[in-house]
């Protein structure tokens, strides 16, 4: 393993997962994170997605942020077969809007917890940032980082406020 081997998995069910999954690969690389993006499936690929889970400790990955849409059963089922932090994403479906997707994912049985994050965009790019937070534990200058990103979220709010109103 060397400084470029990838420290997050970034999964999901389908290509057409990408544009929603693609908001926490921007957040990975924005904190230059070395991350795999890779899709695989817990109900076409059963196989590629035991290996994927079974392998992802050994290979140097910290967590695996995984995406689905409809009946999203592989967060879960990649927290079945691995000890490392799975964070869900609830991708938008076509027919629910997510509302599937979501509850898909967020009611684990007791014993295999996968943490859940909001449905879509945003949703992943807080997992991706979560991701980060977990990797900034042991990492002090990425915390500061992420703190410096929180600066800018404040300036973001402060440019937002409206001229005072007389
Ligand atoms: N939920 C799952 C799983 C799984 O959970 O293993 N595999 C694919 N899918 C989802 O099926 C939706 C439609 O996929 P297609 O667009 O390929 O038909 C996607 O949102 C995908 O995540």
């Amino acid at each position: 393993m060397n400084n470029d081997s990838p420290r997050v998995g970034l999964v999901m069910g389908s290509d057409s997962d990408w544009p929603v999954m693609a908001k926490a690969a921007e957040m990975l690389e924005r904190f230059g994170i070395p991350f795999e993006a890779k899709v695989v499936s817990a109900h076409r690929t059963p196989d590629l997605l035991f290996d994927y889970a079974a392998t992802a400790r050994g290979r140097g990955l910290a967590c695996i942020i995984a995406g689905a849409g409809g009946a999203a059963h592989l967060p879960g089922m990649l927290a079945a077969k691995t000890t490392l932090p799975v964070l869900g994403v609830p991708v938008p479906s076509r027919h629910l809007k997510g509302m599937d997707s979501l509850l898909s994912i967020v009611q684990m049985p007791k014993g295999i917890p996968v943490a859940t994050f909001a449905i879509g965009e945003a949703g992943a790019a807080n997992a991706g940032l979560y991701a980060i937070s977990l990797l900034a534990i042991t990492d002090t200058g990425l915390a500061g980082r992420l703190e410096a990103y929180r600066e800018e979220l404040k300036a973001m709010v402060d440019a937002m406020q409206l001229p005072p109103q007389s």
